[in-house]
């Protein structure tokens, strides 16, 4: 036989890469195609217009700040309650929108609809599989079990510590300023010139994720990581590298959705060793604790009251998932409250006449912040402008601007059929600003809108008629466990950091919103941190 017949004899190798090619182009095609065209029985709900014939919205998703599509398209395309759009690879999201259909999701059938696997991968690294990504009986028993550590009347005996560790941060912010003008002053005496003294400028977001850090210390773990005192702080340093948005930690996000977690872990670049790192350090340090707190509660020593000393009595916890439990609160416990804060600077530093009215009201109320006295909840909680700018700034900016589930089954919302496997997109940094909720003013930062009056008979919600219009903390039994903690402390580090300084933008251009790059992998926080003029306001 000639030798060029025996060489283009297909063998099984090559006859069998060849069907693994067809298969996965047809698969593609099905997938990317005709499903989503054809056959997907969402895909008469609208949609936004336009988009990549194969690859969706997700161009325009990649670009604009996570939501930022969401919420022009609720706004802008009629629709009943639920809009389709397509995502990466034409995958299909559902996007909820209304009261009834947000209801539903969260709330009467929250069980029906999980965190997505991908999901699930890329946070287990580094928060453990806690209360944040358990499903099921598992999620209900663990949420039982951590419930009493987080109701109000254990909370409100964690006042004074968000009071005092918020004290100690001005403190440490303000012998900053004053050495700067002493310096400054120092120079101008040599040069003999009556120059302006220069504005120290701090970075909100770094200052207030050292705060939140040891705040979760001491209250959820009864630790001091001394974050505050020390910036360089091993688990602060820790953090800082993890959440960083950078476009490794991008492109690993986006590999997950396509690829298998055990290849995206393994894949040799710089953000891999990074993240074992950090889990590495974060595991050991919440090991330590749970250990000696062990130790305290075997010899009936143990009287803390943060939330570890509660979760280990209720004894429904192994150490193993202790350990996961303390490094979900870590990571969703100071990261989140710390981005409320830089929006809250930020929004203050465009709006100065809310900034000069809120600083009257905490003046009023709370002793100096020099004197070494504590606050309590009654005094914080009886502070109405206070409460009406922190939820202003959490409607207008929700630190979690969007999260992910998938229908677990086949199901249905509002009558309409979801199959197994859908992908359900809620955003809050959307519906938090949806016009038919809540009125053509719903881009406007105004705190007014939660004062309680007669004119406002919903002023708990904002003035929305339902309370499925502000979803920053989502609702239902995978709501935010954390709430009433959150809720305290950003109020306690608000009053503290604007009873002492004025604050205002150190870049002019930053006025306007629209230059803000906002970035993010879980919170929305601004790209570059915020970077603000600090001026100490005598008086207090
Ligand atoms: C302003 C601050 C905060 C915001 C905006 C916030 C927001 C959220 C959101 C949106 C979720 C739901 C995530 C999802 O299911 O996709 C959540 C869950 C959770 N948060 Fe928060 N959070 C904040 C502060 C805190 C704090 C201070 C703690 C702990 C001390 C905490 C602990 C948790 C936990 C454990 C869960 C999981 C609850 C569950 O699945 O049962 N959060 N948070």
């Amino acid at each position: 036989m000639p030798d060029v017949l025996l060489v283009s004899r297909p063998t099984y190798l090559g006859t069998f890469m060849m069907l693994l090619v067809l298969n996965s182009f047809i698969w593609a095609f099905w997938k990317v195609i005709l499903y989503p065209k054809f056959f997907s029985p969402l895909r008469h709900l609208p949609s936004p217009k336009g988009g990549s014939w194969w690859n969706g919205q997700y161009r325009r998703i990649s670009r604009e700040a996570t939501g930022a599509p969401a919420l022009d398209w609720i706004n802008s395309i009629p629709h009943n309650g639920m809009l389709r759009y397509l995502g990466p690879l034409n995958s299909e999201r559902l996007l909820v929108i209304s009261p009834k259909a947000i209801g539903e999701v969260l709330t009467t059938k929250s069980y029906d609809f999980v965190k997505p696997g991908q999901v699930r991968n890329i946070l287990a690294r580094l928060l453990g599989v806690g209360v944040l990504l358990a499903e099921g009986e598992e999620h209900k028993i663990q949420r039982k079990n951590l419930m009493p550590a987080f109701a109000f009347r254990h909370i409100k005996n964690l006042y004074p510590v968000f009071w005092d560790k918020s004290r100690e941060a001005v403190l440490a912010m303000t012998a900053v300023v004053k050495a700067d003008s002493s310096k400054e002053g120092e120079l101008q005496d040599a040069r003999k010139d009556t120059a302006t003294s220069k504005d120290t400028v701090f970075d909100v977001l770094e200052w207030a994720s050292r705060a939140t850090l040891d705040i979760i210390g001491v209250a959820g773990m009864g630790q001091d990581f001394g974050a505050i005192r020390d910036p360089d702080n091993a688990l602060s340093r820790t953090y800082r590298t993890v959440f960083k948005p950078t476009p490794q930690a991008q492109l690993l996000g986006l590999l997950n959705l396509f690829l298998p977690a055990w290849i995206v872990r393994n894949l040799p670049v710089k953000r891999n060793g990074e993240i074992e790192e950090a889990a590495g350090i974060i595991k050991a340090t919440c090991r330590k604790l749970i250990r000696s707190k062990k130790e305290k509660l075997e010899k009936n020593e143990l009287t803390d009251v943060d939330i570890l000393s509660v979760a280990l009595e209720s004894g429904g916890f192994t150490e193993e998932n202790l350990v996961d439990q303390l490094m979900t609160f870590l990571a969703a416990g100071h990261e989140t409250t710390a981005t409320a804060m830089t929006w809250a600077i930020y929004l203050l530093c465009l709006h100065p006449e809310v900034q000069t009215r809120l600083r009257q009201e905490i003046r009023e109320k709370l002793p100096s912040i020099e004197e070494d006295v504590s606050v309590d909840s009654q005094q914080i909680d009886h502070m109405p402008y206070l409460s009406a700018v922190c939820n202003e700034v959490l409607r207008c900016y929700p630190p979690v601007p969007l999260t992910l589930r998938e229908a677990a089954h086949d199901t249905t919302i509002c009558d309409q059929f979801v199959p197994k496997g859908t992908r359900v997109t809620l955003v809050p940094w959307a519906i938090n600003k949806y016009e038919a909720i809540w009125g053509p003013d719903a881009k406007k930062f105004n705190p007014e809108r939660w004062m309680p009056s007669e004119d406002n008979p919903h002023s708990a919600n904002g003035g929305a008629s339902s309370n499925y219009a502000f979803l920053t903390f989502l609702h239902g039994p995978r709501s935010c466990i954390g709430l009433g903690f959150a809720k305290s402390e950003f109020a306690c580090l608000l009053a503290a950091w604007i009873g002492r300084f004025e604050f205002s933008l150190n870049d002019e251009r930053e006025y306007d919103e629209k230059n803000m790059v906002i970035k993010g992998n879980v919170t929305a926080k601004p790209a570059n941190g915020l970077h603000v003029k600090a001026k100490v306001v005598e008086g207090w």
